[in-house]
């Protein structure tokens, strides 16, 4: 693993900012990295560049430790902060000059470099044009080149597609894609769900310090929000009440299902669907699709209706001060241990 933390905790005095955290992210992944404003996102990252001292547990970048090793944590991290520091009266290419200037690398392999970088996040054209004069989505994508100056395995991106509109946020999952390939592992954070998530292997969840949710996309769409919702299309409109009966019947019947789920059924004549959500897993529901076709049910297609990430973390969030919430975190993370053994 390359960024990997166990059990990382920060406490300021008696308030728990980190609580507990492990994660694990391999070569060339990307980890959202998700949670609401003061959840604890900046003490991780503030930690693994080794800007803070953990309370207990430890951060570490390709073995070496964020606290122990900070000279070569910051040769192996290259960390873009939320805000973009205005630099008056400097062209892009003075900009990064500047900042390679800074990590130490000779004027000659900067020159190169600066021309590596900028094509690389796409930003050639911009090489003469001063910086303060540029878009958002174009100093994001000067901020990104900045970053990658002394080419770190590791990116740790603040909110990169903050203030971005849909285009240039379209062009940053491109650019987060293109790191990836190059084999740079991503952490990128955000406080809401923007539709990088979309490109992340891996996302984590955190609120209020404490890891709700870890596992690639699927994983977090399956086992937190518990309930799935399937449709069942049929081939006449005058089939769906009957259908709709059918399974409420099925449901109410099948007792490791709630009742009262019985009555989540729902049926669109319009549209031809069943609606139906349950906490049945898929050899438990299988049987419905035989009952079905056994009773002279038609049934055109049975699927199930992804959730958005959006419902997702909405779940996670509301559920932070519940009873079982411990109990669901590590369940997630341990369906997302196994998924990881497919890919490490
Ligand atoms: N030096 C400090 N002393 C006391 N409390 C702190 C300190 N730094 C952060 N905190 C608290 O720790 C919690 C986590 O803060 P953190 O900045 O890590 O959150 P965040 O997820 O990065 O939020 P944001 O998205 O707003 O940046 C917050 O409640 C914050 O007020």
């Amino acid at each position: 693993m390359v960024v990997e933390t166990f059990n990382l905790t920060k406490h300021y005095g008696d308030f728990v900012a980190l609580d507990s955290l492990s994660l694990q992210v391999g070569k060339g992944q990307i980890l959202g990295f998700i949670g609401p404003n003061g959840s604890g996102k900046t003490t991780t990252i503030r930690i693994l560049v080794g800007l803070l001292k953990p309370t207990s547990g430890y951060a570490r970048i390709a073995g070496a430790d964020c606290l122990q090793d900070a000279g070569k944590i910051r040769r192996m991290v290259g960390y873009m902060p939320d805000d973009f520091a205005a630099y008056n009266n400097m062209r892009v290419n003075e900009y990064l000059d500047f900042f390679g200037a800074a990590y130490g690398i000779g004027r000659k392999p900067r020159l190169q470099r600066i021309d590596e970088v900028l094509e690389i996040t796409s930003a050639t054209h911009m090489k003469d044009l001063f910086v303060d004069a540029l878009s958002r989505g174009m100093q994001q994508k000067v901020a990104i080149a900045r970053t990658l100056m002394h080419d770190p395995q590791v990116m740790i991106l603040d909110e990169p597609a903050n203030g971005l509109d849909p285009q240039a946020r379209i062009e940053m999952r491109g650019m987060l894609m293109r790191l990836a390939e190059l084999g740079k592992t991503l952490i990128v954070t955000s406080h809401i769900l923007p539709e990088l998530a979309r490109v992340c292997d891996l996302v984590a969840m955190i609120t209020k310090g404490r890891l709700r949710a870890f596992g690639t996309l699927d994983d977090i769409m399956r086992n937190v929000k518990q309930r799935r919702t399937f449709e069942l299309l049929v081939l006449e409109h005058d089939q769906v009440e009957m259908a709709a009966n059918r399974v409420r019947d099925w449901l109410a019947t099948h007792p490791v299902d709630e009742a009262v789920e019985a009555s989540d059924v729902t049926g669109s004549t319009a549209e031809m669907i069943v609606r139906f959500t349950t906490r049945l897993s898929d050899p438990q529901l299988a049987p419905l699709l035989t009952h079905l076709v056994g009773q002279g049910q038609s049934v055109a297609q049975f699927r199930e209706v992804m959730t958005d990430l959006e419902d997702a973390f909405l779940c996670v969030a509301g559920a932070d001060d519940a009873a079982d919430d411990v109990a669901s975190a590590s369940r997630t993370a341990a369906v997302a241990g196994e998924s990881r053994g497919d890919n490490s």
